[in-house]
Order: structure tokens, then C-alpha cells, then sequence
């Protein structure tokens, strides 16, 4: 595999943060935009967030909800600067806000609440919506398909390329089809999708599939150098933090691939093609941590769209473990999408 391919994946460089002062943080790299779309990848902005603040806590508190607004698109070729604010210090929770900043602009806020992990001692109440069916089980090869095979067959194939050509200058140029494909063969997110993907003629209200992160990340809460520090120290503040060290980084792993293929999936529940939109960025991301997100597993989630209005477009996820079939997150997302007129899409697909 080439360097540049290899590189698709390397989450721990893409996300990777110089510390600037003990709560501002720069990136080390710049934050590119996802194959398709002018500004930064909104993904990088809510994770690069919560790792900036997991930088300010102690290695005990876990994040448990992330509210974050997108205030202007990020530019691609200038690095960012994020800054933690300390809102308060309780004994059971912590409040950060986080602001990222480029050309001295403020193009991303995110508050961010931690908790402290709990004993087990006093638990009164226990609920966790669950899919009893999902435990264990690989995506059924039946129903999903791996997205760069399928994407190849049902988008940039010659027969089913020039439709896409007719809804979306974007599939004009045939040459950047093979970015597509290595962001799906390559890229830090693996999925699985339902055949029907790209383009669904069904009347749905849902819409599920399958991810997991390629690139290792610890679930072993004291793994690393700093092993001791989680036994012996819990209430000191990490100098590194990685996804070989500190399994909090499945955190930021899933704040990464959380804003990947959601608010995309409107067309879904519209019975047209994906990428049909004119111009889509999210304006708001939102999300509930419901406990330690394995992102080497397979996730399933499943998407819904309660409204679209005005251009306006709210999703939600509902995120679970394939592994024990237990809800891992909640994710809501509001995006500004402009669309053509449904009728001429249909004319033109
Ligand atoms: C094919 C695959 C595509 C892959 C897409 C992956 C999607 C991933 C999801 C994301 O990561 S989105 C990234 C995170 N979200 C953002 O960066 C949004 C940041 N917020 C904003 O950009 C502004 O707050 C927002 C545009 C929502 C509102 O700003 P304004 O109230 O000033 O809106 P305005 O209508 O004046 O437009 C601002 C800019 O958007 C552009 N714009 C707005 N409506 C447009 C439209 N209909 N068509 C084209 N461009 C449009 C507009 O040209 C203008 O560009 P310039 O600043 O360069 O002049």
C-alpha cells in the first residue's frame, strides 16, 4: 500500500495536537476536507475538541455529552487553535467549553461534560435499549456490502456514473472517483452498508448499517507508559494521550466517524440518489456517550430524519454494540442542505 494510502487512516496523526500553554492546543497537521466538500471535515472539528479537553481532565473522568455548533466553514489550509475554558470543577462532574479558531476567527465551539467513573456500589436504576439479535453477529454479506465494492458497482460504474453526472457536477470530473473509493478502501472508517445505499426507491423511515474504525485503539483503561498513573494517580491530567494509551481515545475515535455519513443519508429517506445536494454542511452536532464506544468493533446504527424543512435537515443516530447489542451512543445533527427541486432530480436520475 502507498504512503499517501496508508496515511488515509492514521487517525492519531490526522487528530494529533501540540500543546500550546496547559489549555490551548494546536494541530499539528491540516485539517483536509472529505472528498467532495470545500470546508474541513466537521468529524475533525468534534473530535480534535474532545481530545483537546481530555488533555485538561483527569484521567477518571470519562466524557459523557458533547454539544457543538459549526460557526463558520474550516479552511483546509491553515491549522487551528483550540482553546479550553474551565467552566467548573465538581467532585462528579466537569464542564469544559471548547473554541477553535483559524486566521483569529472562531469557526467551532463544543461544551463538553465529563463524569467521573463511578464505583459500582450505587447503580439504583439500569435501563439500556438494546438488540438482543445484534450480539455477536457480523454484518449478514446478504443484506450489507463493503462501501468501496459497493460504491464501484452502484455510483461510479460507467452505466450508473453518468446518472449521478445528471444530479451532481461533482460526478462530472470521472477522474476523482478513485478518491472516493480509497476514502472508502482506505480510509479511518470501515463500513458496511445496506445494498440499497446510495440509491434506495423503498418508502423508509430508518436506515441502518455497519462501522468500525480500521486503526487500533486500546479499550485497556491502563495501557501505555502511564499505566500506573490510572492505577496509583486517577486524579492526575495526562501529558500524552493516544490511542495506544488511554482508552478514552475510543471517544474521540467515535466523535471522529460520527459526523461521517449522516447527514449524507437524507436523500435515503427521500427516495433519491445520495449526493444529490446542491451545497450540505452540518450546522450542530450533538452526542451522547452511553459508555465506552469499542469503535474496533462493528457498530450498528440506525438513522432516522424526523424533520426536513426549509433546507434544514435534522438526523439522528442511534448508535450500538454489536458485540453485547447495547446502546453505545445517541448522536443528533442538524444540517443546512439545499437541494434542487425533487422533481427535476427525479427528471435528471
Ligand atoms: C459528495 C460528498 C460530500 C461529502 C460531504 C461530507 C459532509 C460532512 C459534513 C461536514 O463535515 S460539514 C462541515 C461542518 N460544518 C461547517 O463547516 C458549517 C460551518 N458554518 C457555516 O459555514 C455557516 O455558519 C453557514 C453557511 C451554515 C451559515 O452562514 P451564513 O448565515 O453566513 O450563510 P450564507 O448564506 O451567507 O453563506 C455562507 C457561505 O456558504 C455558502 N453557501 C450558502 N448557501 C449556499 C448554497 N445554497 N450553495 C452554495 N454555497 C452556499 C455561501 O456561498 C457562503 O460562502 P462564502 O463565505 O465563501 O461566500
Amino acid at each position: 500500500m502507498s504512503a499517501s494510502k496508508m496515511a488515509l487512516s492514521n487517525l492519531e496523526k490526522i487528530l494529533e495536537l501540540i500543546p500550546l500553554s496547559p489549555t490551548s492546543f494546536a494541530t499539528r497537521y491540516l485539517p483536509a476536507a472529505p472528498v467532495g466538500s470545500k470546508g474541513t471535515f466537521g468529524g475533525t472539528l468534534v473530535s480534535q475538541s474532545l481530545l483537546a479537553s481530555l488533555y485538561t481532565v483527569p484521567l477518571n473522568f470519562f466524557p459523557t455529552s458533547l454539544h457543538s455548533y459549526f460557526i463558520k466553514g474550516g479552511d483546509p489550509r491553515a491549522k487551528i487553535t483550540y482553546h479550553v475554558q474551565n467552566l467548573r470543577n465538581g467532585r462528579n462532574f466537569i464542564h469544559k467549553q471548547v473554541s477553535a479558531y483559524q486566521h483569529d476567527k472562531l469557526i467551532f465551539t463544543s461544551m463538553i461534560l465529563f463524569a467521573v467513573k463511578r464505583s459500582k456500589e450505587h447503580d439504583s436504576l439500569q435501563h439500556w435499549e438494546s438488540i438482543p439479535g445484534l450480539q455477536g453477529k457480523q454484518p449478514d454479506s446478504h443484506q450489507y456490502e463493503e462501501a468501496s465494492s459497493l460504491f464501484q458497482r452502484e455510483v461510479s460504474s460507467p452505466q450508473k456514473l453518468s446518472q449521478y453526472a445528471a444530479v451532481s457536477d461533482r460526478f462530472q470530473d470521472t477522474a476523482s472517483m478513485s478518491k472516493y473509493v480509497d476514502a472508502f478502501q482506505y480510509g479511518v472508517m470501515e463500513y458496511q452498508f445496506p445494498k440499497d445505499m446510495f440509491y434506495s426507491a423503498r418508502h423508509t423511515d430508518e436506515l441502518d448499517y455497519f462501522v468500525k474504525v480500521r486503526p487500533h485503539v486500546t479499550t485497556v483503561e491502563h495501557a501505555g507508559d502511564e499505566s500506573s498513573l490510572h492505577t496509583h494517580h486517577p486524579h492526575r491530567i495526562p501529558k500524552t494521550i493516544t490511542p495506544e494509551n488511554d482508552a478514552r481515545y475510543n471517544y474521540v475515535a467515535f466523535a471522529y466517524l460520527s459526523d461521517s455519513y449522516l447527514l449524507l443519508t437524507i436523500p435515503y429517506f427521500h427516495k433519491l440518489p445520495l449526493y444529490c445536494h446542491n451545497f450540505s454542511v452540518s450546522l450542530d452536532h450533538t452526542i451522547y456517550f452511553h459508555q465506552l464506544p469499542h469503535v474496533n468493533n462493528w457498530i450498528y446504527l440506525k438513522i432516522s430524519n424526523p424533520r426536513s424543512h426549509w433546507d434544514k435537515h435534522l438526523v439522528q443516530g442511534e448508535y450500538f454494540d454489536s458485540q453485547t447489542g447495547r446502546i453505545m451512543a445517541s448522536v443528533s445533527q442538524e444540517g443546512y442542505v439545499v437541494y434542487g427541486a425533487e422533481q427535476d432530480i427525479r427528471a435528471k436520475f
